[in-house]
């Protein structure tokens, strides 16, 4: 079990993980919130603006990938056996462990926003663990989502579609209002009926023991409206071909991502 938990950068990804942890019910003082810019953080935890010297247990990366060699300097002493836990999207694990030697354990923790609501699903990868010290970073990110340990050699994908996946949706939502305003729906009652029916529809399919290619075809009357709308979907395979370039492009980024922070670790 992580008490003493150090996060480091507290943007949108991390601000959300300590919203998730804290609705779970962990006690606010387990968490120090280094930031250099002075933030409001949530009552009990602890801001501070330079690194205490106090040691911790586990030092949660929350900063940029480009800002990894920096940092790696910067918090190096508040690092010395804790495990380390970076949410940095593409950086390795072995690129990590060179950024961090005196580490105990260095873990890749792939979250999305939806942490504060406990509902992000959870990507880890991690080596060497014992059994210990699988159970405490488990018990670390249960609270944030379902989560799913990942060979490294996927976890870029898994990223893709995890990670970055909630602003694939946004973009879907934003488009499909933005589509029904084109053909004569008011911009703000379509943003209104778009959301709706996407919340609805992720918890009915959240909740069904139908998958989600079933749950259309429940949808779409045989010779009815839905099957015209899905035709077009479907012709040339169209949105599974886009999807799957808008996956491919998100995990290759990790990969050049993972490239240029090794240059700058050696
Ligand atoms: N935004 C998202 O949905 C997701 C982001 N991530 C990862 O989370 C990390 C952070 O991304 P965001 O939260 O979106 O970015 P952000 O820009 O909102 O947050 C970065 C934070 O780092 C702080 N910072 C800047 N310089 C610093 C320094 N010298 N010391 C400590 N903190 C410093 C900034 O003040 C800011 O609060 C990235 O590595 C990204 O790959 C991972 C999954 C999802
Ligand atoms: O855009 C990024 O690089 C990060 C990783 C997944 C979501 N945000």
């Amino acid at each position: 079990m992580f008490e003493r938990i150090l996060v480091c950068g507290y943007g949108n990804m991390a601000s959300a993980m300590v919203d998730g942890w804290l609705k779970s019910g962990i006690p606010p003082h387990h968490f120090t919130i280094y930031n250099p810019r002075p933030k409001t953080v949530p009552t009990g935890t602890r801001l501070v603006t330079d690194l205490p010297p106090t040691p911790f247990d586990a030092v949660v990366l929350g900063f940029k990938p480009h800002m990894l060699a920096e940092m790696a300097t910067k918090i190096a002493p508040a690092t010395n056996g804790a495990t380390v836990v970076s949410i940095l999207g593409g950086i390795d694990l072995d690129t990590l462990r060179r950024a961090f030697p005196t580490a105990g354990k260095v873990i890749r923790l792939m979250p999305n926003l939806s942490c504060a609501l406990g509902k992000s699903p959870i990507a880890l990868a991690g080596r060497n663990l014992s059994d210990r010290q699988r159970q405490a970073i488990e018990e670390l990110a249960r609270p944030l989502g379902p989560i799913a340990w990942v060979d490294e050699d996927r976890y870029d994908l898994v990223t893709a579609l995890t990670g970055s996946g909630p602003a694939f949706l946004y973009r879907f939502i934003d488009a499909i209002a933005g589509a029904a305003h084109d053909l004569g729906l008011e911009r703000e009652d379509a943003d209104r009926l778009a959301l709706a029916m996407v919340d609805g529809a992720a918890d009915l399919a959240a909740a069904s023991r139908h998958d989600p290619g079933a749950l259309a075809l429940r949808v779409a009357s045989p010779g009815g409206m839905t099957q015209k709308g899905i035709d077009v979907l479907d012709d040339g395979n169209a949105l599974r071909a886009l999807l799957r370039e808008t996956l491919t492009a998100a995990r290759d980024r990790g990969v050049e991502l993972a490239a240029e922070a090794r240059k700058i670790s050696r």
